[in-house]
């Protein structure tokens, strides 16, 4: 049996990649739009309609747009837009995040598909705060930086063209940056993490990291505990990986490259000798688990199908 799936936004960085990896799919056939329609709202109409899922790798007004354009009560679409992440009748497509997320996931016909910096930060915090060693009212920080295919055509036109000589820098100084409400609502806390954003001149890959005080949380939490929580909570997940505390303790330094071209996440336990403070760290693929990667465990989902087809 095949499945029909229609990319809306198939030529642009995220949507690329999805098809790059469902171009190999015999399982999988792909509805395409002629250069020439692409963004034509009838054309693009007919093939949303016309499909069993749809990916939507678009800016957020033309990702609403498709959405409006739905009449098929069975298509299922995957958001990899901001436009949906907090809406309550999507399922927030992170899988590994909470015991039935992965259900929620399989049975909805709404997916919207997670921020890359939002895959990380949620990662690390989200396990912590169920397991109750972080409070929801914990004052949380999150710094991260990103490879520059994270903005799109856009931004790598101005790294590869001479658009820029910048080698890394900060952004969303306004501390306003979109993905905060999904950071917020998904992690549990009940006010948005101090988030600081940066790009470097790499293209892909990423690390997002949380600096904790461990002396001022309400347990005092030892470095082991909170090791035993990611443990514990990603036991059996085949793309998110949890480095042992020896492993982390050996390593001195970390390349946020590290996982590019590939769907996987892995989460470090760092800290200091006295068990004072730690740093959580995950590395992932802004493209990969961060965007195509994940699009494509999700619709893998969707379709009832094994959720790891098709992915490294
Ligand atoms: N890059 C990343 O790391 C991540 C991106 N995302 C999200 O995925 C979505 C796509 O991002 P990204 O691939 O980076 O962006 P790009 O700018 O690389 O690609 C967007 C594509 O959408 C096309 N497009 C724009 N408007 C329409 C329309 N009305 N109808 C049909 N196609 C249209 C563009 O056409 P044209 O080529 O003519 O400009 C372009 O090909 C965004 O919402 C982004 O926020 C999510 C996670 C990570
Ligand atoms: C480097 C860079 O500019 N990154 C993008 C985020 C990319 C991403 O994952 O965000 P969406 O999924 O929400 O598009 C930004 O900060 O806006």
């Amino acid at each position: 049996m095949t499945h029909k799936v229609f990319i809306d936004g198939d030529v642009g960085t995220t949507g690329l990649l999805i098809r790059k990896r469902l171009e190999l799919r015999p399982e999988i056939e792909l509805i395409r739009l002629d250069e020439t329609v692409r963004k034509d709202a009838s054309a693009r109409k007919e093939a949303i309609n016309a499909v069993d899922a749809v990916i939507l790798c678009l800016p957020d007004d033309a990702a609403r747009e498709a959405v409006s354009l739905v009449e098929n009560p069975d298509v299922k679409i995957i958001d990899a837009s901001t436009a949906h992440r907090v809406h309550e009748d999507w399922a927030y497509g992170f899988a590994e995040m909470a015991p039935g997320q992965r259900d929620e996931i399989r049975a909805s016909k709404r997916i919207s598909n997670p921020g890359c910096y939002a895959t990380g930060f949620i990662a690390l915090m989200r396990p912590l705060v169920d397991a109750g060693v972080i409070p929801p009212f914990w004052p949380s920080t999150v710094n991260a930086v990103s490879g520059y295919s994270g903005g799109g055509k856009s931004m790598i036109a101005e790294f590869e063209d001479g658009g820029t000589e910048d080698n890394y820098r900060i952004y969303a100084t306004g501390l306003n940056h979109k993905h905060l409400p999904e950071m917020t609502v998904f992690s549990g806390l009940e006010s948005p993490p101090v988030f600081t954003p940066a790009v470097g001149r790499f293209a892909q890959g990423m690390i997002v990291e949380i600096p904790l005080q461990l002396w001022a949380l309400p347990d005092e939490p030892e470095l082991s505990r909170l090791h035993e929580i990611f443990a514990a909570h990603y036991a059996g997940e085949a793309f998110v990986k949890v480095a042992s505390l020896e492993e982390s303790n050996a390593t001195k330094a970390l390349d946020a490259e590290l996982l590019k071209d590939t769907n996987n996440l892995l989460i470090h336990v760092f800290g200091d000798e006295d068990g004072q403070q730690a740093r959580l760290v995950a590395v992932l693929d802004n493209l990969g688990k961060g965007a195509s990667g994940a699009a494509v465990q999700n619709l893998n989902l969707a379709l009832n199908l094994d959720e790891t087809l098709g992915l490294i």
